[in-house]
């Protein structure tokens, strides 16, 4: 019998530090999201990043928690509601990190009699340090614990015309009272290692202007790519001129060079350039989360206008949209009917 899997990022079970810590600890231990050596990601976890950074976290935490919980968990048990109500397919809901396992939501679908799934990252694109890192661990849950399993994975949705639409609507209801003359996609960084890691030829991706619209296999697994498309596809769908809209990249940590223009940066520069009305999209997100209700709706409006900006407006991500719902419900069922995977 076939199910669903959903699996988004995760959070800490609470705004404290206490909490927080665990949970940033098997984030950040993961090897594809801080990609260096064991002994070295020791040190600088466990040794550097984990002594100040839970309780910073965890007052940025405490700004957007709800009284049901994390945005992020609530937002995507909403989705998954949803979905249930849309297909006959049994889904669950499980996260990469935390106390929501995939192991238990693999074990949700089991007890229901599945063993046939489809596994859906719940992210638009593909990058080592999310979309992989999720597949990796769920076959790695399946070979230990439910090795008579049958795993198929969506694949990264960023350029499908059917989501690009619905993003766009969403986007285009989000700016219906805001007049706005520049319109930000500021998606979450990666370090631009990864991006060089990610790339199967070894030589395409160089990270300057002509990479990423030069047609290769490498835009598979280049999430630059995948990030420049997917703005391009929604510009396109919403007919907006190309100087009105531009991409930057959000939430780093130091040391590293990430994926450039830096989201902060661009808030400090628009006003200077005459952009003062500024709307911003978080498209890498397909739920509204700490990255983009603290990062991107509180402090990026306090650099904005601090830096001369005259009005802001973040739009919010699709969350449990009904045409975003209905939408995952139709490749649902296609898959479950057809065994066809959307277009991508
Ligand atoms: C090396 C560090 C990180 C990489 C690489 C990275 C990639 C990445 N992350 C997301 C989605 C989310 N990240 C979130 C929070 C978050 N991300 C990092 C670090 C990296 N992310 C940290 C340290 C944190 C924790 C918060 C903090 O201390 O600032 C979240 C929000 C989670 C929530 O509970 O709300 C999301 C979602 C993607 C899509 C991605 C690669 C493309
Ligand atoms: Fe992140
Ligand atoms: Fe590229």
């Amino acid at each position: 019998m076939k199910g669903v899997l959903l699996v988004n990022l995760g959070s800490p079970d609470s705004p404290t530090a206490k909490d927080v810590k665990p949970y940033l600890d098997e984030f950040l231990m993961d090897e594809r999201v801080i990609d260096v050596p064991k002994w070295l990601r020791n040190i600088l976890v466990r040794g550097i990043i984990l002594q100040t950074r839970p309780k910073k976290s965890a007052e940025a935490y405490s700004k957007i928690w709800w009284e049901e919980g994390s945005p992020l968990i609530v937002l995507s048990e909403r989705f998954s509601e949803k979905l249930r109500k849309h297909t006959q397919v049994p889904v669950a809901l499980g996260m990469r990190y935390g106390s929501m396992t995939i192991k238990s939501a693999l074990q949700e679908l089991k007890d229901k009699g599945v063993d046939d799934v489809l596994l859906v990252p719940l992210y638009p694109h593909y990058a080592m340090s999310s979309f992989e890192t999720v597949v990796v661990k769920t076959l790695e849950v399946k070979d230990e614990f439910f090795p008579g399993m049958k795993i198929t994975t969506l694949p990264a949705f960023y350029k499908n015309l059917d989501y690009i639409k619905v993003l766009s609507e969403s986007i285009k209801e989000g700016l219906k009272d805001f007049e706005y003359d520049h319109l930000l996609f500021s998606y979450h960084g990666i370090p631009e290692r990864h991006i060089r890691k990610s790339d199967p030829t070894n030589f395409h991706c160089k990270i300057d202007s002509s990479c990423c619209s030069t047609n290769s296999v490498a835009h598979h697994t280049c999430y630059r790519h995948q990030c420049y498309k997917m703005t391009e596809l929604v510009r396109n769908y919403m007919n907006l001129p190309e100087e009105k809209v531009s991409v930057s990249f959000q939430s780093r940590l130091p040391n590293d060079p990430w994926l450039k223009p830096y989201t902060d940066f661009e808030f400090e520069r628009f006003p200077k350039e005459g952009k003062k009305k500024l709307a911003v999209v978080t498209p890498a997100f397909v739920s509204d989360c700490l990255e983009t209700l603290e990062e991107i709706a509180m402090e990026g409006k306090h650099q904005f206008t601090e830096a001369g900006g005259e009005s802001y407006k973040h739009i919010p991500c699709l969350n449990d949209n009904d045409a975003w719902v209905s939408l995952m419900a139709q490749w649902v069922d296609t898959w479950e009917k057809e065994h066809v995977l959307p277009q991508t």
